[in-house]
């Protein structure tokens, strides 16, 4: 059954407050829609995990630092509710901006550490605006459990660190990152690569799996990163805006593997920002 949406926050409200007042465990799925199955492996955790399941789609403005990025990515409400169809999904909360940020907004929630640096480095402003709506989605759904993706791993840090730092009532699950046959790590950014870029994506995944291999053999970090940063230029990325290798859960900036770690990355291909990681785990 193709799952209801619903626009309004009050609406939503008096929905969940009935599943609450039935004991029911309510789950919740934010994403941005142009759906895959990176978002429906979130959306089974949540099924599997929780009673009643809501997906969110809200492109939000406030974690696009690049006006052109906001305009061309991809919207598609309709194919969204189709592939939700078949997954139990109870509701769909798809808002206008202006239930989401009505006039007079005047918030921002601003998570420090963990935001600093790799994607908050190239994207200013990027995870205010994540914390910002997320901090906003749970108040709007009042859910027990939300689900995220590796595939953003800094993201998923920045939520547990608001979740911890400010009591939510919230359980953060982190879902494993669903790749393409071929090492792609999926991602709606990805409908915007055409044959021949399409063809050279997966040599990001492909040099940073080398990479991670090298460095708990025993290689210096900086030399198998540098390597690495040769092989995906010389596939044909136009750019490595970073790679570097964090702590995995502090994101602390690592020189040598000494506990465990993520090999994490942004690159340019054509006009399409990728981004991935990877688990290096020591010994
Ligand atoms: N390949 C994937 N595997 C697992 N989870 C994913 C994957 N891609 C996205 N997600 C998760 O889905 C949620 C919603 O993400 P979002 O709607 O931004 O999709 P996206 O594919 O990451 O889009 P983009 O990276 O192009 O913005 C996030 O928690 C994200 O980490
Ligand atoms: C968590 C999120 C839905 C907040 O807008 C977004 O950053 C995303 O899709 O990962
Ligand atoms: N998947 C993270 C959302 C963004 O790129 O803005």
């Amino acid at each position: 059954m193709t799952p209801p949406i619903l626009r309004r926050v009050a609406d939503l409200r008096a929905l969940v407050a009935d599943w609450r007042a039935a004991g029911a465990r309510v789950g919740v799925v934010p994403t941005m829609g142009a759906l895959h199955e990176g978002h429906l492996s979130l959306v089974r955790a949540a099924r599997a995990g929780c009673d009643r399941v809501i997906v969110t789609i809200f492109v939000n403005p406030k974690q696009f630092n690049n006006p052109a990025d906001l305009e061309k990515y991809p919207r598609s409400e309709e194919g969204d509710a189709a592939l939700l169809a078949p997954e139990g999904v109870d509701v769909i909360f798809a808002p206008a901006l202006d239930e989401v940020y009505p006039e007079g907004f005047s918030t921002k929630v601003s998570v420090s550490g963990v935001s600093e640096g790799l994607c908050g480095a190239g994207r200013p402003g990027h995870f205010d605006g994540v914390a910002t709506v997320v901090s906003k989605l749970f108040g709007m759904t009042r859910a027990d459990r939300a689900y995220f993706g590796e595939k953003d791993w800094q993201q998923l840090q920045v939520v547990r660190r608001l979740v911890a730092d400010l009591n939510l009532p919230i359980e953060i699950t982190g879902c494993a990152t669903v790749r393409e046959a071929d090492g792609l790590a999926l991602s709606s950014r990805n409908r915007r690569l055409g044959d021949a870029d399409r063809a050279i994506a997966p040599a990001l995944h492909r040099a940073m799996a080398a990479a991670a291999e090298e460095i708990v053999g025993g290689r210096p970090v900086a030399e198998a990163l540098d390597a690495a940063l040769q092989a995906i230029v010389a596939a044909g990325y136009a750019s490595v805006e970073y790679l570097e290798l964090r702590s995995a859960e502090g994101l602390a900036p690592l020189e040598r593997l000494d506990r465990p770690a993520r090999l994490l990355a942004a690159a340019h291909l054509g006009e399409v920002r990728l981004i991935d990681n990877i688990a290096v785990l020591p010994g």
